[in-house]
């Protein structure tokens, strides 16, 4: 089980910073949608380029021409970056077959805004891609929704891909999720919100590696 660390509200300097912090303790940082819409993939590729030992994941939700943007984020460094499952089927294949052309790139298809999980998940297993993430995005949570039973779903149908969750994870409920046994964890406010970032993001590793 991995943690990805999500960076959404900051600019690129404040992010960096922050990583700094947190280092040790996560494997993925990702450049969430509000970073790459202000300030494009230079964000990516300064990431990359501040730590070349952690993986950087691009998240831009492609909804259309997967191949062309896969290309693009993989140029600038990105080791993983996000597709969105309700995109069509040739989108999804045509950002998978790019990323293994761009040698090893992965990709995660995040399942926000889907409504028929289990059928569309089982869809996208079969698709080749590396992650399937259950994702309860800012404004659902905002009306008390949260991914937990959604990782279930998933779990229970997905054959090939890995399983990714985020929307909302804190150090209080990361215990519940690590039970469900997710390949990949992904918190952003749960530790860019935390006075003691470092504190947290060490705990949350502790609870992951005994997951
Ligand atoms: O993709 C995102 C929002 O669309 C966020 O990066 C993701 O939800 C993780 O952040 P948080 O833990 O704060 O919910």
């Amino acid at each position: 089980m991995e943690l990805q660390l999500a960076l959404d509200l900051v600019d690129i300097p404040q992010g960096i910073a922050l990583v700094k912090e947190v280092e040790s303790y996560i494997d993925i940082v990702e450049i969430g949608t509000p970073i790459v819409i202000n300030e494009g993939l230079h964000a990516v590729k300064a990431m990359k380029e501040a730590f070349p030992n952690l993986k950087v994941l691009a998240d831009l939700k492609v909804m259309d021409a997967g191949g062309y943007e896969v290309l693009k984020a993989s140029e600038a460094g990105a080791d993983i970056v996000t597709i969105l499952a309700v995109a069509e089927d040739a989108t999804i294949k045509g950002a998978v077959e790019e990323a293994k052309k761009q040698g090893g790139k992965k990709i995660l298809v995040d399942m926000i805004g889907v409504k028929n999980l289990e059928q569309r998940a089982k869809e996208i297993d079969a698709l080749g891609v590396d992650y399937i993430c259950v994702h309860t995005g800012y404004d659902l949570q905002a009306e008390g929704q949260s991914p937990f039973e959604a990782l279930q779903t998933v779990k229970k149908v997905v054959k090939n891909s890995k399983t990714a969750v985020a929307g909302g994870i804190k150090l209080s409920t990361l215990s519940k999720v690590v039970q469900a046994q997710p390949d990949l964890v992904i918190v952003g406010g749960g530790i860019t919100g935390e006075d003691d970032k470092k504190a947290v993001a060490s705990q949350m590793q502790q609870l992951i590696k005994q997951g």
